[in-house]
């Protein structure tokens, strides 16, 4: 069973093809990342599957049904991970994510455990507008979460999020990807995609440029692996072992860094320009 299914979307705006006749599948279970530098349309793809924007041609399916427009028997099977300003203003984090809980019948108790897991329980009786922008960020995951929905859409979970918290979220994103609900996000880290995505949709200009999993990606590239010595010596190889044994007869693999190919170089290699997140 597939969880999303595109066809053909497309969205303009006046001269501008946003998302240009754009096609992916997702299967359920699936853990799958739209990556691509800012203004690449991953934020308007998002947006049209979810059936907050509608198309101008193509179709979706989510679940098997159409989220366009407003589908009311979809929305309990998804979570949407608001934008910061979307929240109910003047309320504290506990009283927000009651209010999202109490619209799914889902308990308090279990609304709070959600601001445990994202790690701001102890900002749980702070107003929304005095959170830091991650705290908000934060906030905004786990109401998305707080009703347990099978398919989970984030746009840039992690973009204000400091490095440790950025961590813990990855960690929560792949243990709900683990007990089988299927995870969706954008991002312009290409590490984050690396680390979490079974596959990734790599967009620029509104097009997907490639999709696979990062691995297949990399591997189409045959790129070489760079190692640098401690003296500043870069040799470039296909094959690694070997010289890295010959540094070793050498004496000379204190200090040495080693460079495989990452989802930046294939995004050089298709666009043929530098990655910008
Ligand atoms: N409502 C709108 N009206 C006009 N143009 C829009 C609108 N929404 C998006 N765009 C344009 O469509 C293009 C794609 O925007 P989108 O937000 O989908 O990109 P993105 O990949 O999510 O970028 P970012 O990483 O910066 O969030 C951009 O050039 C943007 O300016």
């Amino acid at each position: 069973m597939r969880a999303i299914e595109v066809e053909g979307l497309t969205k303009v705006y006046g001269e501008l093809r946003a998302v240009d006749d754009v096609g992916l599948e997702v299967a359920e279970g699936e853990f799958f990342g739209i990556l691509g530098p800012n203004g690449a349309g991953k934020t308007t793809v998002l947006e049209l599957v979810e059936g907050l924007r509608q198309p101008d041609a193509g179709t979706v399916r989510v679940l098997g049904e159409s989220p366009w427009r407003r589908n009311r028997s979809l929305l309990p099977r998804i979570g949407v991970q608001l934008q910061a300003s979307s929240f109910f203003e003047r309320l504290t984090a506990r009283e927000q994510i009651h209010t999202f809980a109490a619209l799914y019948d889902v308990a308090p108790a279990a609304a709070d455990a959600w601001l445990d897991r994202v790690g701001i329980v102890d900002k749980a009786d702070t107003r929304v507008e005095d959170l830091s922008g991650g705290q908000q960020q934060r906030l905004s995951i786990a109401c998305a979460l707080v009703h347990d929905p099978q398919v989970v859409f984030l746009d840039e979970p992690t973009a204000s999020l400091d490095p440790q918290a950025r961590r813990n979220l990855w960690d929560l994103l792949s243990g709900l990807n683990d007990s089988g609900r299927t995870v969706v996000l954008t991002t312009h880290h290409m590490d984050e995609a690396e680390a979490l995505c079974d596959r990734v949709a790599i967009m620029d200009g509104g097009r997907i440029l490639q999709l696979a999993s990062p691995a297949a990606l990399i591997q189409g590239l045959a790129a070489p692996t760079r190692i640098t010595t401690a003296d500043g010596e870069t040799l470039e190889t296909t094959d690694p072992a070997a010289v890295l044994t010959r540094l070793a007869d050498e004496q000379r693999l204190d200090g040495i860094s080693v460079r495989t190919a990452t989802l930046e170089d294939v995004f050089l290699d298709l666009t043929g320009r530098e990655y910008r997140a």
